[in-house]
């Protein structure tokens, strides 16, 4: 069976694609911070699938390459790895942020992302045709809003990146995605308004966000497209999610 590893397993869109893979068969490297979410989702799945459960945090390079370098071959070779683990902090505007707050999104979406890329790379060139790099940007990558500052600037960066590896990887079957989603209920606002769930609740409230499946199924299939086939950025938000008019800055009448 193809094996999958998913950084950001413990919750949202890493953990409906940990189902989505599993209920396919494919085998499961998981990894988070929250060992107690990982042993959870180990219980549940490994009665079907595979499954090693790394407690990680992504911005510990020796410990993503420690664990890396050490996966056992009943997991190889590794067919896909999402890079989902990644957060937004402090809605606020830029001149409100408290400079750790920026750090955390540059260490986590940024330098996470990459230490974990840069692991996984071996394995991954190993596999060669029909593998993937499938990494979760956002539509704040591509377009500006209010309070995106950071958040937003750290999945332009993942754009880019990804298509830079692309150019990179040309000739080794190795595909790379930058899946770019709109707003999606997940923890992710309760994390971004550091724990506040009536924030949360009222961003949800009243509309139709997407759902962390909704993701997952984009994942799983990108990651089982034919071998010749790559889609750069896959960039998706809910029908009730547009963009808004320009700001304009006038004078008091
Ligand atoms: N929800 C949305 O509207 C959108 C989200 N995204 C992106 O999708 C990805 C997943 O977000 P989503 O599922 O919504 O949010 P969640 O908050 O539900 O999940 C985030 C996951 O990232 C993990 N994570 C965070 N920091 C670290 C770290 N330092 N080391 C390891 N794991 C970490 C968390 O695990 P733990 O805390 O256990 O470590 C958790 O499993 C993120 O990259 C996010 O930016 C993109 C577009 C839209
Ligand atoms: O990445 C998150 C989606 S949004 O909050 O920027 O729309």
């Amino acid at each position: 069976m193809p094996s999958v590893l998913i950084t950001g397993a413990t919750s949202g869109f890493g953990k409906a694609a940990a189902r989505r893979f599993a209920k396919a068969g494919w085998s499961l490297i998981l990894t988070g911070r929250r060992e107690e979410r990982l042993a959870e989702l180990e219980s549940e799945l490994a009665p079907h699938v595979t499954v090693l459960t790394i407690p990680l945090d992504v911005r510990d390079s020796d410990a993503v390459s420690q664990a890396l370098s050490q996966l056992p071959d009943t997991l190889l070779p590794l067919t896909c790895l999402i890079n989902n683990a990644g957060l937004a902090l402090a809605p606020e505007p830029a001149q409100k942020v408290a400079l750790e707050d920026w750090h955390t999104m540059i260490d986590t979406n940024i330098t996470g992302l990459v230490n974990v890329t840069h692991a996984a790379m071996p394995h991954l060139l190993a596999t060669g045709k029909g593998a993937s790099i499938l990494n979760l940007g956002s539509v704040a990558g591509q377009w500006p809003y209010p309070g995106g500052h950071v958040y937003g600037a750290s999945k332009a960066f993942i754009q880019q990146f990804s298509y830079n590896l692309r150019c990179d990887l040309q000739g080794t079957g190795v595909r790379v995605t930058d899946l770019a989603p709109g707003m999606a209920e997940t923890e992710f606002t309760l994390v971004r308004t550091k724990g506040n769930q009536a924030a949360s609740d009222a961003l949800y409230k009243g509309t139709t966000p997407l759902q962390a499946e909704d993701i997952a199924e984009q994942l799983y299939y990108l990651a089982t497209l034919p071998p010749h086939i790559n889609i750069n950025r896959l960039e998706i938000m809910p029908v009730r999610q547009a963009w808004a008019p320009f700001a304009i800055d006038r004078d008091p009448a």
